[in-house]
């Protein structure tokens, strides 16, 4: 393929950032367009986030040209477009296993190298992180300089606003590079987006303001003749000109993200002259360089493996529809019938599934930026009022909203709605993704619902159930990817709440499952149903309230139970054991036992690997209840015991 043999004669000479040193400008901005070419032809076989790695090549050799990692500390915010950088830190023939099981992580990581010194994967950290090396370094820690990328959709979050107030007033030296694509991974929205849009149409290097004035001096005669032109059109803005001024940085842009020139002079001025905190705007293209990447709506923000000719992406191999856009379905026919039914996401439109909704009552879904936590306090408010809010949001990211719920949500006794996708392990996106702790963290609220859907179907009665509940807080979580391809009802039935369903019936054992790994509870009673041990196989579909009338009948007419969930300890099978504790069930003499994921955060692979690993496969649920059976088999070669 032509792509996969473009010569690369300066990328081939970099072991590592201090290659780049005796380069000159030219053969960086040469490096640039080798690199560009690397990060497609590796993508295209890993599948990955490409567009953002795209779109940030210059940037990633400029800033390892001019600054001295890894004592200068480089941290790239979420952490999704770090593929350039890992290629020039010494992982250029790793990227082969990128997101991969075994592999490389999408995101950066301290245990995979020194050039990573903060692990991502959620946003809008970087700042804080960045602040926390200036700090060390003032203390006198071996920290030199620090850096922190942080992205226009990332910026929309609190938490980076909370590293500039502090970061304003420490007035620490440190970088912070403002990668402006206008992009998030869907167009972005919100008063901040606008405002950036208007600084960046001023054009280059229209603002040098306060301690800028001073980088200035230091740019290349044409530049700052620029600069200062552009400077004195704008003077006399009162307070000193952009938002990051106000809160104690030095603004200096915005400048040309893909302008080798322009960003290399930049980086060396500010490096040269900055004394204490300085936010430097650089205007970028996401998918830059790669044209089915920059013209597709989202800018192949992440991609499967593709052809890197045609940018053509692999397909889906399952025609089941994927739990997200039942989701999506179910929610519309609901908002459908009832217009107080309003629907909220965190910049994730499409990957929640609201974008269906969207598509037919486009006033009644609000996408808040990357702001969770307002997300959620948003939707209390909203409850309050009368409406039905929906808050759509991945059970990783709903993790940064847990004060709200606890306080503005559960307290109140609000009924806000939670739509928990990508409930257990995610796949490539590895352990900074997984949906592991929501079921903990959401049963042990008081007057919560918290409900798991077993497969699609049910998923749709989930929806109905939780828009129909109005007398507290409900939650329901679904899996990423397809089901098990069920028949959907036509319209979701509000369930019966705190009731679960047998879907099986046995003598020999009991299986309670909670959420879609139903489907490997069923499997696995096939298999101990060939070996003669008949399973009644039941689905808890509630966490909370527990059906406890059903958890009992399961241990009075079994010898065993086995409790199936895919969270953390500390979730389903715990409430099990707290109601058998306190009912005197645990003293009938039966073998008990909870399947949960492991104690221990679960790297990348395919979600077949990741279950293998954290023992929850069907074969795995056999042997734990063979082993609760006391049938203990043998592996082959041993002896039967
Ligand atoms: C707390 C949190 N919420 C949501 C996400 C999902 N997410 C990952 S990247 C991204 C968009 C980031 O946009 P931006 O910072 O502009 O980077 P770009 O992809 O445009 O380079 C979102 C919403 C996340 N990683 N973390
Ligand atoms: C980087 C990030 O957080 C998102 O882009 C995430 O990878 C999306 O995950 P899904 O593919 O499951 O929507
Ligand atoms: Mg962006």
């Amino acid at each position: 393929m032509e792509a996969t043999m473009t010569p690369t004669p300066l990328l081939d000479r970099v072991a590592g950032p201090a290659d780049l040193k005796g380069m000159g400008d030219g053969d960086l901005a040469r490096l640039a367009h080798e690199l560009r070419r690397e990060v497609i032809n590796t993508v295209s076989r890993t599948g990955g986030h490409l567009g953002s790695s795209l779109g940030v090549v210059e940037l990633t050799v400029a800033i390892h040209a001019v600054f001295d990692t890894p004592r200068d500390k480089l941290i790239w915010d979420v952490g999704h477009q770090c593929y350039p950088h890992k290629i020039l830190t010494g992982r250029r023939e790793a990227m082969a296993t990128l997101r991969q099981g075994g592999g490389i992580s999408g995101f950066t990581k301290r245990s995979e190298s020194e050039y990573d010194p903060f692990g991502a994967a959620h946003s809008s950290t970087s700042i804080s992180a960045a602040l926390g090396y200036a700090i060390g370094r003032e203390m006198g820690m071996p920290v030199g300089d620090t850096i922190a990328v942080i992205g226009d959709g990332a910026i929309t979050a609190g938490m980076a606003y909370e590293a500039m107030n502090h970061a304003g007033h420490t007035g620490s030296r440190m970088f912070v590079i403002l990668n402006d694509n206008d992009m998030s991974i869907a167009p972005p929205v919100g008063a901040l987006s606008k405002y950036l849009n208007e600084i960046a149409a001023k054009g280059p290097l229209a603002l040098f303001k306060a301690a800028a004035e001073e980088f200035e001096s230091h740019l290349p005669g044409p530049m700052r003749d620029g600069a200062r032109r552009a400077r004195q059109l704008v003077t006399g803005m009162p307070g000193g000109g952009t938002l990051f001024e106000e809160l104690g940085f030095s603004y200096v842009g915005p400048i040309d993200g893909h302008d080798m020139g322009q960003v290399l002079a930049t980086l060396r001025a500010a490096r040269a002259r900055a004394t204490g905190p300085v936010l430097i705007h650089a205007v970028t293209v996401k998918g830059k360089g790669f044209a089915p990447a920059e013209s597709s709506a989202d800018k192949y923000h992440g991609v499967s493996k593709f052809d890197p000719l045609t940018g053509e992406q692999a397909k889906a191999k399952s025609n089941a529809p994927a739990y997200t856009s039942v989701f999506g379905n179910a929610l519309t026919d609901e908002a459908a019938r009832d217009p107080r039914v309003v629907a909220i996401t965190a910049a994730m439109p499409s990957g929640t599934g609201l974008d269906i909704m969207a598509r037919r009552f486009a006033s009644r879904v609000f996408d808040v930026g990357i702001a969770e936590q307002h997300a959620v306090t948003m939707a209390a408010a909203m409850a309050a009022s009368g409406l039905k809010p929906v808050c759509a949001i991945y059970s990783t990211f709903l993790q940064r909203g847990y004060d709200q719920i606890v306080h503005d949500v559960a307290l109140q006794g609000l009924p806000v709605r939670f739509a928990i996708d990508r409930a257990g392990l995610v796949g490539q996106d590895g352990a900074t993704h997984a949906g592991a702790f929501d079921i903990g963290f959401l049963a042990n609220l008081p007057g919560f619902t918290v409900m798991a859907a077993g497969d699609e179907a049910d998923l749709v009665h989930m929806v109905a159930t939780a828009i129909a509940h109005d007398e507290g807080p409900i939650a329901f979580r679904y899996p990423r990817g397809e089901g098990m391809g069920v028949d959907l009802p036509t319209r979701g039935v509000p369930l019966e709440i705190g009731k679960g369903r047998v879907l099986r019936e046995g003598t020999g054992a009991a299986i309670l499952s909670y959420g879609a790994h139903l489907a490997e509870a069923l499997a696995a009673a096939e298999l101990l149903e060939a070996e003669g041990i008949s399973v009644t196989v039941a689905d808890a579909r509630f966490a909370k309230p527990l059906d406890c009338a059903l958890v009992d009948r399961l241990v009075e007419h079994h010898p065993a139970l086995v409790t199936l969930e895919t969270g953390a300890t500390g979730g389903f099978g715990a409430l099990v054991l707290h109601h058998l504790a306190n009912s005197g069930g645990l003293e009938r003499g039966r073998a008990i036992r909870t399947m949960t994921l492991p104690d221990r955060f679960i790297d990348q692979g395919s979600p077949a690997q990741m279950y293998e690993w954290a023992g929850l496969t069907a074969k795995d649920i056999a042997a734990t209840v063979r082993q609760a059976l006391g049938r203990v088999v043998a592996k082959p070669g041993l002896r039967v015991v």
